[in-house]
């Protein structure tokens, strides 16, 4: 076959998934660690364009914890993690609002609108969006979130731009809150009645052994979660989003998964083939 007719061929094989998901919201939580080069974050990019241009609604909420980390360092403050969440002084508020609302967000509009898409970046502080409160005074200002308030990321998406969404939250009195990104993107894409949230991070899905790349469960029912965290299969970073991805599942959304940034043009793989990577967090009853 020639090559242009495998590529008409798999355009046209696309052509169910671009139907089942036109018009419908899906959230993209990109997570710091699969932003480690800028090739990487154009490949996420592009598909984020893509699926846009396509008809999809696509919110995206972003992390950005190493650029946090690399900025501490520089600073010479010392980061010190509980259960995956970052114990936040007030210094370490000022940093990680600077970087992520900062440099991590308008990285990642600048390269939206390079290709020649529309997208506005604004933190969870912006509309509301994020109502936060502290979670554990041991952890600072780390936040926990009251409330989402979608109003303003709804007539972002029916004016047709992209919202690009850093996890920064605050409360009536003016207080600013850390929020962990993963919970943020799950309690926007519950909040939106998403179609599909899907966690974009720097491995294969979630991993029996996490030295073996080939070791990816593909299916985990939210019941098996609570094991896996005891058996200690799931630490750091992975505990709050695997937790985040049984938020998602219980608050309605379809789908939801943990895919792998570092493979090429992943997200289109996960939305518009069968071929579903990574690893899906299921709801009770759910077919195997
Ligand atoms: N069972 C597991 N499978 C895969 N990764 C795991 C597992 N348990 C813990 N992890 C860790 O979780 C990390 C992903 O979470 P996190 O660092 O918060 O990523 P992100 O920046 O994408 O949100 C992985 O890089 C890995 O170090
Ligand atoms: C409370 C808490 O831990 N907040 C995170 C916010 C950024 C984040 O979640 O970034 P990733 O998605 O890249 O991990 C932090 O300070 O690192």
């Amino acid at each position: 076959m020639s090559s242009a007719i495998e590529k008409a061929t798999i355009l046209s094989q696309a052509l169910p998934y671009i139907q089942k998901y036109d018009n419908k919201i899906v959230v993209i939580k990109y997570g710091g660690n699969a932003m480690e080069n800028e090739q990487l974050k154009q490949n996420v990019m592009q598909d984020v364009v893509l699926l846009t241009q396509v008809g999809v609604k696509l919110v995206l909420v972003h992390g950005g914890g190493p650029d946090i980390n690399a900025t501490l360092k520089q600073m010479h403050i010392e980061s010190h993690f509980v259960n995956g969440l970052r114990v936040t002084d007030q210094e370490t508020m000022n940093v990680v609002q600077m970087v992520l609302a900062g440099k991590t967000n308008k990285n990642l509009v600048n390269m939206i609108s390079m290709l020649h898409a529309k997208a506005v970046g604004i933190t969870g502080m912006d509309g509301h969006i994020i109502q936060a409160s502290q979670k554990d005074p041991e952890l600072g200002c780390v936040g926990q979130i009251d409330e989402i308030d979608p109003e303003l990321i709804f007539k972002l998406i029916d004016d047709g731009y992209i919202p690009v969404i850093a996890s920064v939250g605050c409360d009536a009195h003016g207080n600013v809150y850390n929020v962990n990104a993963d919970m943020a993107a799950s309690a926007i894409a519950g909040a939106l009645g998403a179609e599909n949230m899907i966690f974009v991070s720097n491995v294969p899905g979630v991993l029996k052994d996490q030295n073996d790349p080939h070791s990816l469960i593909r299916k985990i029912p939210v019941s098996e979660i609570s094991e896996l965290e005891k058996a200690g299969i799931i630490s750091g970073g992975m505990i709050p989003k695997v937790n985040c991805c049984a938020d998602c599942v219980r608050q309605g959304v379809n789908k939801t998964v943990i895919i792998d940034g570092r493979v090429p043009h992943a997200c289109l793989i996960e939305m518009l083939s069968d071929e579903g990577i990574g690893t899906m967090i299921v709801g009770e009853g759910y077919e195997f």
